[in-house]
């Protein structure tokens, strides 16, 4: 390998300097021998570039030839043009442990340092592109090198996708869908899609719509089948009353205004509910009994009458007069969840706070059912899913903020800090780090992090993320759409990667030309009128000239 710069003095610690002719990429990898460690290749990474020599401003003058500049300004003609580059060393592999290994010796002045090759690249991934648990997600920036996710990890240790808006995290998202469906894997994937934009996965069910006879074969299973792909929307999902505990059930009437007194009375209600299959109206009448049984104590107490029918009327506004809320559940989870198979909720259609309580009780017989499942028991009022699940929450600072209440934060941090016992992986999407609640945002141990410039959500990244270090803070501003640094235990190190193009369309697309639209819809549509008017002119003016070549 060709040598590209040479060690300078300056080496300490962690990080070197080399001076180079060439202009290396902030992320990209170079590679050195030891000697004092039998020439074993240590990799580094370059985190900073600035020119080695300038000539002073008065020196930049057309008039004056460089060389008699040069020699003016006591600066070598040669050094200008050069580049000093800061690198950190990441070490060298060592396969027993299948880490890399800090030297902890720098490089000594005068080591040649070499673009770093395909075979300590390889270092970088866990695992191989077209193998099992492997989601090829795209290329290190500027080479032809795959970098492949290791989903293993992902399952069990979840994965944070996280950028600005605009900067490709949706389309990230759908490319590592994509590689969870391919044959390889077969995974079971669950959607929570609040705007609605995965619905162009379904092109993975549609053979013509796959580019080619190689691409259909990786999406292709033993039985000739290809994924499926379910989009679920308002009218398919509904609650079942029952599926509710208690402080769902609180929480969905509490509008803020819930005394310690009406929750002390529903709770006395919501007891009296043995039956696992209740509905609406049982509520409410479980509440009126007490109302009857409780008369002659309340007439004395009028404040705790007024309780008992702030219940009812809470009840009857949130519960009962509500169409989301059905006696029985429209999804089961044999439905929702399935080897080779991506449903999406497509949750758009419904109220921020529903989608929460929604999530929230989904995740809950998830990890109720999952956990039956690798205990081995058999409870008859819980559906046994078998297998793992690979769960996408997009926006999930909606899910779990930071600040304020969310009906679904508790029961999602449940999963996070106890799903890689029950294989349950989550992939937490957001724009807005510094609103997603910190435990959770810790409790992803890989990252996806995409361009990001606000300073709050900079921080927040830098003090949850162990992983992502300031190194890499520092790079998020400059990363342009589709470019990702991709850190934690899917990886052997931290690597800036250009993601892969998507095979399904994207569909989280923004309005292309938003002039154009509104002209199209304009009541009266003037343009169209217009158009035609010019075009009619054109034509008599064509016509009129012909007319008159004829005469
Ligand atoms: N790897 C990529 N290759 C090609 N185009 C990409 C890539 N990543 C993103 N884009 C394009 O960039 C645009 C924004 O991407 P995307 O919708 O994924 O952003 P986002 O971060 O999810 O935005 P939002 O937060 O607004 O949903 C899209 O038009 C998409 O086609």
């Amino acid at each position: 390998m060709d040598k590209i710069g040479v060690v300078d003095e300056s080496s300490k610690g962690n990080y070197f300097k080399f001076i180079s002719d060439q202009r290396l990429p902030k992320g990209s990898f170079v590679e050195y021998n030891e000697p004092k460690l039998e020439n074993i290749p240590i990799l580094s990474k370059i985190i900073d570039m600035s020119t080695l020599k300038s000539f002073p401003p008065e020196f930049l003058s057309p008039d004056l030839d460089p060389e008699e500049a040069a020699e003016m300004a006591g600066i070598d003609l040669e050094d200008i043009g050069k580049f000093e580059i800061e690198a950190k060393i990441i070490g060298y592999f060592r396969e027993k442990t299948s880490e890399f290994v800090n030297p902890k010796i720098p490089p000594a002045s005068g080591t040649p340092v070499k673009k770093a090759s395909t075979s300590v690249l390889d270092y970088i991934n866990k695992v191989e592109k077209e193998e099992e648990n492997s989601a090829y997600i795209g290329k290190i920036i500027k080479t032809e090198k795959n970098v492949n996710l290791d989903i293993s990890e992902i399952i069990n240790t979840h994965i944070s996708i996280l950028a600005s808006t605009g900067s490709g995290k949706s389309y990230t998202v759908g490319v590592l869908i994509e590689e969870m469906l391919k044959e390889k894997n077969g995974a079971s994937v669950l959607i929570l899609d609040p705007h609605g934009e995965y619905s162009t996965l379904k092109d993975l069910e549609n053979k013509s719509l796959l580019s080619n006879k190689e691409v259909i074969n990786k999406f292709k299973y033993p039985n000739n089948e290809l994924p499926d792909v379910k989009v679920f929307n308002e009218d398919d999902i509904q609650l079942k009353i029952s599926d509710l505990e208690f402080d769902d059930l609180a929480a969905i009437i509490d509008d803020g205004s819930m005394s310690e007194k009406m929750r002390h009375y529903l709770q006395r209600a919501y007891n009296k509910l043995k039956r696992k299959n209740f509905n609406q109206e049982e509520i409410r009448d479980k509440v009126l009994e007490l109302k009857d049984k409780e008369g002659n104590y309340l007439k004395d107490h009028p404040l705790h009458s007024s309780s008992i029918e702030g219940i009812l009327w809470r009840l009857e506004k949130n519960i009962l007069n509500k169409d989301f809320f059905q006696n029985y559940t429209k999804l089961g989870l044999n439905e929702l969840l399935s080897p080779k198979k991506a449903s999406i909720l497509d949750l758009s259609g419904i109220k921020a706070k529903d989608q929460q309580l929604l999530s929230s009780v989904i995740l809950r017989k998830i990890f109720e059912s999952r956990k039956m499942a690798v205990k081995g028991e058999n409870k008859t009022n819980i559906t046994k899913v078998p297998h793992p699940v690979f769960i996408v929450i997009e926006e999930g600072h909606r899910f779990a903020p930071n600040e304020g209440r969310s009906k679904s934060k508790n029961v999602l941090k449940t999963v996070l800090s106890e799903g890689r016992k029950f294989g349950i992986g989550v992939c937490l999407v957001s724009q807005r780090p510094s609103k997603l609640d910190t435990d959770s945002l810790s409790q992803c141990m890989s990252q996806i992090t995409m361009k990001i410039i606000n300073p709050y959500d900079q921080n927040k990244i830098k003090e949850s993320i162990e992983s992502v270090g300031k190194d890499i803070v520092d790079r998020l501003p400059s990363l342009s759409t589709g470019e990702a640094i991709i850190s934690g235990s899917t990886v052997n190190t931290p690597v800036n990667i250009e993601v892969r193009k998507r095979i399904t369309r994207h569909g989280g697309k923004g309005v292309k030309n938003p002039s154009k639209s509104w002209k199209n819809n304009l009541k009266d549509n003037f343009y169209d009128k217009r158009d035609k008017t010019i075009q009619k002119d054109k034509e008599t003016k064509l016509f009129s000239n012909e007319n008159q070549k004829n005469k």
